[in-house]
C-alpha cells in the first residue's frame, strides 16, 4: 500500500484502467509502477528499478523518455496490451501540492495513430447482431468508416478475414459464443450500453440518415466503435473521417476466406506477407495510400460489366500512353501519404514537417492536371476537378512553413522569414541580443583587462560573466557575484540583466507567436479535410490505374473481352506469379469452358502443374473483374458472382478439426453456395481419407455440380482419380484434360501442357523417384502398386489406363558410367589447381564425345 501522495495518485489513476499498461507522467518521462513495471520492462528492454513507496517499502519501476514514448507504446501494443496514457494536467509549476494527472488516451491495436505497414489499413471494427449480422469498421489512421451487414454468420467472418481488423468489439453477451470464431483475433468484450446510446454517432453522421436506416444492425456496431473511440481518445476531433460507405455484397465478387488464401492474392503461404502473391506482382504504386487501394480493389472484384469496362479502358490508355504514364508517375513518386497525414493533423501529433509534406504533396497536384491536360489522357479528366482547389492552400504553407523546421513545436524555427513581419522582428531582436552580449564581452575584457572573461548562460541565473580566481583581484566593483564555483566566480551587472530580459522576452514572445501561426495554419488544413481527402482518393485511384497498365506492359498483359454469355475461352493463359519466377520457361496454356461444357475434370502426374494451371484460370478471371489486363495472349472471360476453390490440403488444428473435415466443410460450403455464375476449382477433394471413400465422394461431387441441369457453374476439378475420367460419357457437361509429360527412360519429363483427353497414368513413384527416396522402398512400392492394380482391376470403369502400367520396371539400380566412376576416384587434394583444371577440360571434352551420359 503507497503511502506518498503521489503513488496514492498514481493508484487511484490505475484502478480507473486495470487492464491496461498506466503510463505516468512524471516531468520528462513516463514512468510505470508495480506489476505494470514487471510485465512492460522485460517486453520493452528497459531497466526495471524502484521507488520509495513509503514507510521504508520499495516499489518496482520502470520508465520511458516521453518523447520517445510512441516505439515503446507500439511495442507494448504489439505484445497484445493496451496502453494508457496519463498526463499532467495543469502546469507543475502553478500547481500547489501534488500536480493534477488524468488519462488522456488508452491505445490499443485498434486506436494506433501511426501504424508501420503501410500497405495496410489498421482496422477497428465492432460487430452487433439482431436478427442480421452487423458489423462496422474504421481506420482511425486513414479515415476510412464502413458498414457491412449479412444474415449470414459465414459471410460475416468471411468480411472479418478479408479486412483482418487489428481489434473488434463486441457486446459481452456474445463473447463466449463467439470465441471460437474469433479465434486469432484481439477482441473486447464491451458493455451492451455502447451499442445503445448512439445519439453523438447519428449527430456526427446526419447526412448518413438514409444508409443507417437500411443497415440499423451495422449502425449500431458503427455507434459503439464511436463510442469506444470517443472514450478512449477524447481529444481527437476525428476530422479526417468524413464519410461513411456500405460495403454491399452484391457490388462485389464473393471470395471466401479460403479461395483468398489458395489464390494468394495479398498474402503468401510461403512467407506470410506480400511477396510471392498476385498484389506483390501487380503492385507498382508510387504512393501508399494507392497500394491500399489496390490491394482493396484485388480482394474486391466488380460485377458491373459497366465500371469493369471503364477500368480497363482506363488501363488501356495509360497502356497505349507511355509518355503520359512515365511522366505521372514521375509526379506520384513525391507525393506522400496524404490520409496518413490528415489523420496525424486531426489528432494534433502533426509536426512541422508532416505540414511540409502535406504542402509538397499538394504541391504536386497541378504538375499532375498539366500531364493530363498536356498528353489528352481522357480517361483521367473526370479526376481534374478532386484534384484542384488546393493551389493556394500548399502556396501557402509552402511560403509560410521552414524547409528546415524542428520536429518539435515549442522551440520556434517554424514559420518562415518573410512571412509574418512581428515574427521577423522579435526574431531579430533575439538573434541581435546573441550579437550584443559578444560585444558586450570584449568590451568587459578591455576595460577589466581580463583576456580569460567569459559571458555565459544558464537555466538558473541567466546570463552571468565568468571570471577565473586568479583574476578575481581586477573584477571591478558594479560586478554583482551570483555563483562561486571551484576556479571561478560568476557575476551579473545591471546592464547585463536588462538586456537579458529584452532578449529572453523576445524570444519567449517569438516562440509563442510561431506556435500560435502554426496552429492557426493547421487549423485551416484541417478545415481542407475533405477536399484533401478527395484529392487522395482521386490520386489514389489514378496511382492505382498507373500501376496496373505498367503491369501490364512489362508483363506482356492484354485486355480483357467481358461477356455475359458464360464463356470462358483463354488463349495462351499464364500464371502471372509462377511466370515471375520461371522467367521464359513459363508454359502457356489454353482454357475453354463454356454452358454446355461447363467441368473440366484434369487428369496427369503429380508435378505437371495442374494446380498452377487451375489456379491462373481463377487469377485470370479475377483480374478481369478488377479491371486489370491478364497475363495471356487473348482472353474471353465470362462475368462471376464468386470463384470458390478448395485446393492442397490444410489443417485448422487449432480449432479441433482434422484435415480431411476442413477440406469436407470447404466443399460443402462451396457446394451450397455455388450458382450458374459461380468458378469452382477443386483440386484433388477427397485425397485426404481412405481411397474409396475418397474416390466415391470425388465421383458423387462431379456427378452433383455436373448433373443439375438449371445450375452448372463453370468447374475446374484435378484428381488423381482416373476412374473419375469415365464421368465424360456419362454426362455431357464433363470433359476431360490431362497434363502431359514425356518419358525419357526411368524419368519423366514435365511438359506442363494442357491438352484434351485423360491421363495414362499418375507417375507418382516418378516423381518420389525425383524426390530422392531410397531406390529399395521405390522398387516395393512398385510391385504393391502392381499387385494393387491386378487386384482392383475389375472394378475399374475403363481399363485401359492399368494396360500401360505393366511395363519394365522403372527402379532397377543403373549401371554406374565408368566415367562417373572414374571421377569418383580422383584424389582432388594431391593435384595442383592448374592440374585440376586440365583434368575438367579433358573430362568435358571427353562427355561431350560421348553420347553415354
Ligand atoms: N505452365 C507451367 N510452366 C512452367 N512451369 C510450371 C507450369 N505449371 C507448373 N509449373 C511448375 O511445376 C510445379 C508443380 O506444379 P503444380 O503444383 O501445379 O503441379 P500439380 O500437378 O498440381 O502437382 P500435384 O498433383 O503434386 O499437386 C510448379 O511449382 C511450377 O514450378
Amino acid at each position: 500500500m503507497a503511502t506518498t501522495p503521489m503513488l496514492k495518485q498514481y493508484e487511484s489513476i490505475k484502478a480507473k484502467v486495470p487492464d491496461c499498461i498506466l503510463f505516468f507522467r512524471l516531468g520528462d518521462f513516463y514512468e510505470m509502477f508495480a506489476d505494470d513495471a514487471l510485465t512492460a520492462a522485460p517486453v520493452l528492454e528497459i531497466a526495471l528499478t524502484s521507488r520509495e513507496g513509503g514507510s521504508g517499502s520499495r516499489i518496482p519501476m520502470c520508465g520511458v523518455p516521453h518523447h520517445s514514448a510512441e516505439n515503446y507504446i507500439q511495442k507494448l501494443i504489439a505484445a497484445g496490451f493496451k496502453v494508457a496514457i496519463c498526463e499532467q494536467t495543469e502546469d507543475p509549476q502553478q500547481s500547489k501540492g501534488i500536480v493534477k494527472r488524468d488519462i488522456v488516451r488508452i491505445v490499443s491495436p485498434g486506436t494506433v495513430d501511426t501504424v508501420a505497414a503501410e500497405h495496410k489499413n489498421n482496422y477497428l471494427a465492432a460487430i452487433y447482431k439482431e436478427k442480421d449480422w452487423g458489423l462496422a469498421y474504421l481506420d482511425l489512421t486513414t479515415g476510412d468508416f464502413r458498414l457491412f451487414q449479412t444474415p449470414s454468420q459465414q459471410t460475416l467472418l468471411n468480411e472479418l478475414n478479408r479486412i483482418n481488423p487489428a481489434e473488434i468489439i463486441l457486446p459481452k453477451e456474445f463473447a463466449v459464443s463467439m470465441s471460437k470464431a474469433l479465434d486469432g483475433y484481439y477482441s473486447n468484450a464491451a458493455d451492451k450500453t455502447i451499442f445503445s446510446s448512439l445519439a453523438g454517432f447519428r449527430e456526427r453522421f446526419h447526412n448518413y440518415t438514409g444508409l443507417l436506416e437500411q443497415m440499423p444492425v451495422s449502425a449500431r456496431a458503427a455507434g459503439a466503435l464511436w463510442n469506444y473511440i470517443k472514450k478512449n481518445i477524447p481529444d481527437s476531433s476525428l476530422q479526417n473521417v468524413i464519410e461513411l460507405k456500405s460495403c454491399r455484397q452484391s457490388e462485389v465478387m464473393v471470395l471466401d476466406r479460403w479461395t483468398r488464401k489458395n489464390l494468394e492474392l495479398v498474402e503468401s503461404s510461403r512467407f506470410g506477407d506480400e511477396r510471392g502473391t498476385i498484389f506483390d506482382v501487380l503492385n507498382l504504386t508510387k504512393t501508399a495510400f494507392g497500394a491500399r487501394m489496390l490491394r482493396h480493389w484485388i480482394q474486391q472484384p466488380l460485377l458491373n460489366k459497366e465500371q469493369i469496362e471503364a477500368r480497363l479502358d482506363t488501363v488501356e490508355e495509360l497502356t497505349k500512353n507511355t509518355f503520359a504514364r512515365q511522366e505521372l508517375f514521375k509526379c506520384l513518386s513525391h507525393v506522400y501519404d496524404l490520409e496518413r497525414l490528415t489523420a496525424r493533423l486531426s489528432y494534433g501529433k502533426a509536426s512541422p514537417r508532416d505540414m511540409l509534406a502535406l504542402a509538397a504533396t499538394l504541391a504536386c497536384l497541378p504538375e499532375v492536371r498539366k500531364i493530363i491536360h498536356q498528353h489528352q489522357v481522357l480517361t483521367l479528366t473526370k479526376y481534374l476537378e478532386p484534384i484542384s482547389g488546393l493551389d493556394d492552400l500548399s502556396a501557402k504553407l509552402l511560403k509560410a512553413i521552414n524547409p528546415d523546421a524542428p520536429v518539435t513545436l515549442h522551440e520556434g524555427n517554424i514559420i518562415n522569414n518573410g512571412y509574418i513581419p512581428e515574427i521577423d522582428r522579435l526574431r531579430a531582436v533575439a538573434s541581435g541580443g546573441r550579437d550584443w552580449i559578444a560585444r558586450l564581452e570584449n568590451q568587459e575584457r578591455e576595460k577589466t583587462k581580463i583576456k580569460s572573461l567569459k559571458i555565459g548562460y544558464n537555466k538558473v541565473f541567466g546570463y552571468y560573466i565568468e571570471i577565473t580566481n586568479a583574476n578575481s583581484h581586477l573584477v571591478p566593483e558594479d560586478y554583482i557575484r551570483k555563483q562561486t564555483l571551484a576556479n571561478c566566480e560568476r557575476y551579473i551587472t545591471p546592464e547585463l540583466k536588462e538586456y537579458e530580459q529584452q532578449v529572453l522576452n523576445a524570444q519567449e514572445k517569438l516562440f509563442d507567436l510561431e506556435y500560435a501561426v502554426y496552429t492557426e495554419l493547421k487549423d485551416e488544413v484541417l478545415s481542407h479535410t475533405p477536399p484533401i481527402l478527395n484529392a487522395a482518393q482521386a490520386i489514389g485511384e489514378i496511382d492505382v490505374f498507373l500501376s496496373l497498365a505498367e503491369a501490364a506492359v512489362r508483363h506482356h498483359y492484354v485486355r480483357p473481352e467481358i461477356n455475359n454469355e458464360g464463356t470462358i475461352h483463354i488463349v495462351e493463359g499464364r500464371h502471372p506469379v509462377v511466370e515471375q519466377v520461371c522467367n521464359d520457361l513459363f508454359v502457356p496454356n489454353d482454357t475453354l469452358l463454356t454452358s454446355s461444357k461447363s467441368l473440366a475434370l484434369i487428369t496427369g502426374p503429380n508435378m505437371g502443374g495442374k494446380s498452377t494451371y487451375m489456379r491462373q484460370v481463377a487469377l485470370i478471371v479475377l483480374l478481369s473483374q478488377v479491371g486489370s489486363f491478364v497475363p495471356a495472349q487473348k482472353a474471353a472471360i465470362a462475368l462471376r458472382d464468386c470463384i470458390y476453390t478448395r485446393v492442397g490440403a490444410s489443417d485448422n488444428l487449432a480449432s479441433g478439426q482434422s484435415t480431411f473435415m476442413v477440406e469436407m466443410n470447404e466443399v460443402a460450403f462451396i457446394l451450397q453456395n455455388a450458382a450458374s455464375r459461380s468458378l469452382i476449382i477443386l483440386d484433388e477433394v477427397g485425397r485426404g481419407t481412405a481411397t474409396y471413400d475418397g474416390l466415391s465422394l470425388a465421383w458423387a461431387i462431379v456427378e452433383y455440380l455436373a448433373g443439375n441441369p438449371t445450375a452448372q457453374p463453370l468447374t475446374l476439378f484435378a484428381t488423381h482419380y482416373h476412374e473419375l475420367t469415365a464421368l465424360e460419357t456419362m454426362f455431357p457437361a464433363v470433359f476431360n484434360l490431362h497434363v502431359a509429360v514425356r518419358e525419357k527412360g526411368s524419368d519423366i519429363l514435365f511438359l506442363h501442357k494442357i491438352l484434351p483427353g485423360k491421363a495414362d497414368r499418375s507417375y507418382g513413384l516418378h516423381v518420389a523417384k525425383i524426390a530422392g527416396l531410397p531406390l529399395d522402398l521405390l522398387k516395393r512400392a512398385e510391385s504393391i502398386l502392381r499387385e494393387l492394380e491386378s487386384l482392383s482391376g475389375e472394378t475399374y470403369p475403363d481399363k485401359a489406363t492399368r494396360v500401360e502400367v505393366l511395363q519394365p520396371s522403372l527402379f532397377d539400380q543403373e549401371e554406374v558410367h565408368p566415367l562417373l566412376k572414374e571421377v569418383e576416384e580422383i584424389d582432388l587434394d594431391r593435384m595442383t589447381p592448374k592440374q585440376a583444371m586440365d583434368y575438367l577440360y579433358d573430362l568435358v571434352s571427353r562427355i561431350r564425345s560421348s553420347k553415354v551420359l
